[in-house]
């Protein structure tokens, strides 16, 4: 069961450049990559970790960017979920 995220894991978030959205609670970021192979085999990886989490990305690609948005949509909002794959995300980001 996945807990409303509190203000310390936003600040977390905010910390590490996920930007709130303007019309829902929710965050997004933009990853650029060296080019689309690296994109895609970013989006592979974080693709399996979601599943794994059962915690899945909005998401989209346009060439060596990928922009996610993540949110917690049975809970209609941001959750410990949300944290949590979008500090995986970060981490595969950076490998
Ligand atoms: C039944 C299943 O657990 C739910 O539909 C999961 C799947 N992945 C999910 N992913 C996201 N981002 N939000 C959800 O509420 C969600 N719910």
């Amino acid at each position: 069961m996945s807990q409303p995220l509190d203000e310390a894991g936003r600040a977390t978030l905010k910390a590490a450049g996920w930007e709130t959205a303007e019309d829902r609670d929710a965050v997004t970021k933009t990853y650029g990559f060296a080019n689309f192979v690296e994109a895609f085999g970013f989006m592979t990886r974080a693709a399996l970790w979601a599943e794994k989490l059962n915690h899945h990305p909005e998401w989209s690609n346009v060439y060596k960017t990928v922009t996610v948005t993540l949110t917690t949509h049975d809970a209609g909002g941001l959750t410990d979920l949300d944290a949590r794959l979008a500090s995986k995300m970060d981490k595969l980001a950076e490998s």
